[in-house]
């Protein structure tokens, strides 16, 4: 197309939320009006899917649930009994924060709460994380940090962080199945660094779970409950994320408002007044239905550096699947990556350019630079003028090379910005779902590989007792034997290197580049 086209094609393709000053342009992809045409049908049973599921609908058959995030940002729409339950839970959310900030609600040892330590993984931790980077204020009531691994070292490094304030520290455990191994054993570290310091636990900390189900924090300062209905990667705007965000001092209804105008904008049944329909068109577009193109997330502003990271749980987690809802095998998804803008051109954006063309780049455009005053950089020229200018600059270099951009712009990040962008993608990973047929709201594939732990966990305790059994050094062949492991010699053999190398009483002996051919014995003078 030659420019004067492409001038149009934006025009007519252009969507604007005038509310919200948001926009949306997908011109420079790629589809054709006859693509457009023939996925108005699946379009239609998406928007029908997505009033059943607002209704109320078991839109997650998989696991018999209802599907509710859209109801937390306005209780109106939701089923009746639940409606008192979303109105109490942010109240009590906010009495909390005012108390908190106060120093009404403190710890025993400190005239008020300082930081904030929150522990949780994956949606228990990606949303809360997002927010805190986009919208943190520069000095914020209480400083956030989190834990999101079962990572010692990592641990470590946060614990070594808030050592001298850990009397003023809130923590909040999240977890919606209260049963999360990198959750509780991130909880139990910390209360374990709590009972060094002659600290009790519970008096600094918080829990947000199903009610209940994590026994071991009974007896602390506050629960507040983590809705069945509300999947883990959609509940930014639930107690998980909210609580958090109202502590630092993000204006949490603003972003529940913000959320809220977007959820209304993309209800529309029709496509080209519904921003979420038209991601979900691109989407589709780009991949063939099939997500055979990478999506790349590059947003032009360093407070949305998480955006990607976030997205990648929300898209990944709910495309990524098996099979679709009839039963066919499909392994449907769409991969989602990226960092940010301009920095990402000094990196990776030569192959988006010049390589591999497999995959489509989503800007994220700020158009507020900043909130003071800009100097020159060069004569009528800012810092942020050239932020501008890369922007637009990569999406022609793209675009002339046959490389496809959508770009979402806002007037700038503020609370009511961040919830309108959080909810769009919501709603799009909900279209697209629909129109692929596939259920985006369970994860049946991620307990493959905690079960593959668990099982790693049982053999390396029996190893450990096979070998403090002998006294002789062991081959790995006969250690496996030992353990009823005779086929997984590899396992036995990663778990002694991890066990020898953290002074767990393993010793093995022999040339490590021929694991084959070593032995292993257990020597207690070792250990500890
Ligand atoms: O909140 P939790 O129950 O602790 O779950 C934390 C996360 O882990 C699970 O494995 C799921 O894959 C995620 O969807 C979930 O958000």
């Amino acid at each position: 197309m030659n420019p004067q086209e492409l001038w149009q094609r934006y025009q007519d393709w252009l969507y604007f939320h005038k509310d919200l000053g948001l926009y949306l342009d997908i011109s420079r992809m790629r589809f054709s009006e006859s693509l457009v045409e023939s996925l108005k049908p699946k379009f239609a049973r998406a928007f029908k899917d997505m009033d059943a599921l607002e209704r109320g609908g078991i839109a997650n058959p998989d696991e018999n649930r209802m599907v509710g995030h859209y109801w937390l940002r306005n209780p109106d729409i939701a089923p009746l009994e639940l409606k008192k339950q979303i109105i109490e839970n942010l109240d009590s959310i906010e009495e909390f924060v005012k108390k908190v900030h106060e120093g009404t609600i403190r710890s025993p040892e400190a005239q008020k709460f300082t930081d904030i330590l929150s522990i949780g993984i994956g949606g228990s931790a990606l949303g809360p994380e997002f927010v805190a980077e986009a919208l943190s204020p520069d000095k914020p009531p209480l400083r956030v940090h989190f834990i999101d691994n079962t990572d010692p070292a990592g641990i470590d490094r946060i614990l070594k962080r808030l050592h001298d304030r850990l009397n003023s520290t809130l923590v909040i455990v999240i977890s919606k199945s209260g049963g999360t191994p990198e959750t509780r054993n991130a909880m139990l570290e910390v209360k374990h660094a709590y009972e060094q310091q002659g600290l009790n636990f519970l008096a600094h900390a918080v829990a947000i779970s199903k009610i209940s189900e994590l026994e071991r924090i009974e007896g602390c300062l506050a629960e507040f409950p983590m809705f069945d209905w509300v999947g883990g990667r959609t509940s930014e705007m639930s107690s998980v994320g909210l609580l958090s965000a109202s502590l630092m001092g993000i204006d949490a209804r603003a972003l529940l408002a913000g959320a809220k105008e977007m959820d209304i904008a993309t209800r529309v049944p029709d496509l080209k007044r519904n921003p979420a329909a038209l991601l979900a068109l691109a989407w589709y577009a780009a991949g063939n239905g099939k997500g055979e193109k990478d999506m790349v997330v590059l947003p032009y502003k360093d407070a949305l550096l998480l955006f990607s990271r976030y997205l990648q749980q929300l898209v990944m987690e709910s495309l990524g699947k098996a099979k679709d809802l009839d039963g066919n095998t499909v392994h449907q998804g769409l991969a989602v990556y990226g960092n940010k803008g301009s920095t990402d051109q000094h990196a990776f954006v030569q192959q988006l350019r010049d390589g591999l063309a497999n995959f489509f780049v989503t800007f994220i455009e700020v158009l507020e630079d900043r909130t003071g005053p800009s100097i020159e950089v060069k004569p009528e020229v800012t810092s942020g003028d050239f932020l501008s200018g890369f922007l637009q600059g990569t999406r022609h270099a793209l675009y002339e090379n046959s490389r496809d951009s959508i770009t979402v712009t806002i007037a700038r990040v503020d609370a009511r910005s961040v919830g309108a962008l959080i909810a769009l993608y919501e709603r799009a990973v909900g279209l697209y779902a629909s129109l692929i047929n596939i259920n985006a709201y369970h994860q049946p594939g991620v307990e493959a590989g905690k079960k593959a732990a668990e099982a790693l966990l049982v053999l390396q305790r029996k190893i450990l007792t096979v070998l403090k059994n002998t006294d002789q050094p062991q081959k790995l062949e006969a250690l496996a034997q030992k353990a009823d492991a005779g086929d997984r010699i590899e396992d036995v053999y990663k778990i002694l290197r991890h066990l020898a190398a953290n002074r767990r009483g393993v010793e093995l002996h022999g040339d490590l580049a021929k694991p084959g051919s070593l032995t292993a014995s257990f020597n207690r003078a070792a250990s500890g």
